[in-house]
């Protein structure tokens, strides 16, 4: 596979070619999903559930995201991988420049925080400054304290409307990418067709520009519980490079998801 650059995601978008991505957290991973399709990695901060055991995601550190980026770089020059930015290391514009500026250093090509409106002034000045920025609205882990659990988002139209003015702000202020997380397929389709960047869904249908899972939900062995929105690809096909192409296939013939795995 050539190397994926934000140009090619445009494009990606523009020709109705879905993106595919997968989170991963070493070198191993990284390139077993890179040799069989997926085009964007992702180091998420999903690692604090996944590979630390946590209930939720808020002990993740920005070191850990470093390490774990640089084992992911350590796959391939090719990938395109994106670093999630941790609870709280992006309160302010200074702390948002010096935890991207190491995340990149580790071998990130972008960055990713969680939030809307309120983060203008952080993404505008790390674009500004060349660090390329992913946006992530809807079930915004970190906030899971606030949400009172892990759930769905938007369902209310004033919340939804909302969130589209958000999808707006991050892309006025320079987001190239955008994440939506466990929201109505409705909403998805109004926030991608309100935007101009791709967006990546998860737990959000079908309707966006492409698909992101978790690495151990798509094999079925995710410590915690899997998400309903979620699918083991591993069971039909039995090893693991088959189950990573046919998670791609599926996402690219919109396949997956399907009707049980989305929100209505
Ligand atoms: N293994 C794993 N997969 C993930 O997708 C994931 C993580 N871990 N850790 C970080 C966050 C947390 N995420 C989660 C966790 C739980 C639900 C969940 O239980 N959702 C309910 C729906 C709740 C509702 O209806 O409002 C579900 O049944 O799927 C969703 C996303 C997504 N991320
Ligand atoms: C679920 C994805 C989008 C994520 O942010 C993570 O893995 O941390
Ligand atoms: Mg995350």
């Amino acid at each position: 596979m050539s190397k994926i650059t934000v140009s090619t995601l445009n494009k990606m978008k523009a020709e109705n070619n879905k993106i595919t991505a997968l989170t991963a957290y070493d070198a191993s991973f990284a390139k077993l999903f890179h040799d069989n399709g997926v085009e964007v990695i992702l180091v998420g901060d999903s690692l604090g559930m996944v590979l630390q055991g946590g209930d939720d995601t808020l002990g993740v550190t920005n070191q850990d995201i470093a390490y774990h980026t640089r084992c992911v770089r350590g796959g391939s020059r090719e990938l395109f991988v994106i670093a999630d930015m941790s609870f709280m290391t992006y309160s302010n514009v200074s702390d948002t420049c010096k935890n991207a500026a190491e995340l990149m250093r580790a071998g990130a090509n972008m960055v990713k925080l969680e939030g809307g409106e309120w983060l203008h002034e952080s993404i505008k000045s790390i674009t500004q400054q060349g660090i390329p920025v992913c946006g992530h609205l809807g079930l915004t882990p970190q906030s899971v304290h606030v949400f009172g659990g892990f759930k769905i988002q938007g369902r209310e139209e004033e919340k939804a409307q909302k969130m589209i003015e958000d999808a707006k702000s991050l892309e006025d202020a320079g987001a190239q990418l955008l994440v939506l997380e466990c929201i109505p397929s409705a909403l998805a389709k109004r926030i991608t067709d309100a935007v101009n960047i791709p967006t990546i869904g998860i737990g959000a249908g079908n309707v966006t520009d492409g698909q992101i899972l978790v690495m151990h939900d798509l094999v079925g062995i995710s410590a915690g519980y899997i998400p309903k929105f979620s699918k083991n690809f591993l069971l039909e096909t039995g090893n693991m490079p088959d189950a990573v192409k046919k998670y791609c296939t599926d996402v690219k013939s919109g396949a997956f998801p399907s009707a049980e795995h989305e929100f209505k």
